[in-house]
């Protein structure tokens, strides 16, 4: 199947999940505890559409979890705000209520808010494969920007069962993330097997 055929399958696919509410339920859980032992404070994210999970709620959670700290940690959410003339991304800060507008794609984006360097980044994926591979909606934004970000941030793909390609092929461009969740656990790396 070509890659135009596969994104839209999987994309109607997510539209029409039945038990959604679940699934984002579980997925919410898996990443609160995967969460617990990061130690970063600038977390990049993205404001879901076409039926994409939603990441914000466990991180606007996280966040406030880290005001509530024996030593309180200042945590910031990023959200993607595409730089047209690199096509790369950048994030800036946003937080619930914050001023928001449309990027090109019609996709809300924080309005006039402050650029901050995100250590990790949640990233949505159209599909995904063994070995951290994803499928995006084809604009290679990820892909160009984890290409140019130093230091590169920890990297972790967000998407439901379903999006998992079992025979996924990775191009020349593709950069591999550095984990997958999805409503299942942690689905890359693969842990260790016990041995004996
Ligand atoms: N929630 C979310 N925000 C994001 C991304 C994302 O994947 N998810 N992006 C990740 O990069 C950037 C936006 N990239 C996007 C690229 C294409 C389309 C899109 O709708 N494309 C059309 C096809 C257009 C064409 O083929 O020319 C489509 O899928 O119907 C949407 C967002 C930044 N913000
Ligand atoms: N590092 C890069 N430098 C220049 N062009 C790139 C780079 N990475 C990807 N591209 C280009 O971007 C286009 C889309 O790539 P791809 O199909 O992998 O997008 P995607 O990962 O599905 O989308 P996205 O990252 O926006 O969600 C490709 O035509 C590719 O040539």
């Amino acid at each position: 199947m070509d890659k135009t055929a596969l994104r839209r399958r999987l994309v109607e696919q997510r539209r029409n999940m039945e038990d959604r509410l679940h699934r984002s339920d579980l997925l919410q859980q898996v990443m609160r505890i995967w969460l617990v032992d990061r130690p970063d404070t600038v977390i990049g994210a993205y404001w879901p559409i076409k039926g994409e999970f939603d990441p914000l709620p466990i991180l606007h959670r996280w966040k406030e979890d880290g005001e509530l700290l024996d030593k309180p940690l200042r945590r910031r959410i990023g959200l993607p705000v595409i730089n047209k003339e690199h096509k790369t991304l950048t994030f800036h800060v946003w937080y619930p209520g914050c001023p928001m507008e449309e990027d090109a794609y019609g996709i809300p984006k924080p309005k006039d808010t402050e650029v901050i360097q995100p250590t990790l980044l949640f990233v949505p994926c159209v599909g995904y494969g063994t070995g951290g591979y994803r499928l995006g909606y084809g604009g290679g934004f990820y892909d160009r920007t984890l290409a140019t970000l130093r230091p590169k941030p920890f990297t972790v793909g967000l998407g439901f069962r379903e999006a998992y390609v079992d025979d996924f092929e990775p191009e020349a461009h593709d950069q591999p993330l550095d984990a997958l969740l999805n409503d299942n656990g942690v689905v890359w790396p693969l842990p260790d097997l016990p041995t004996r």
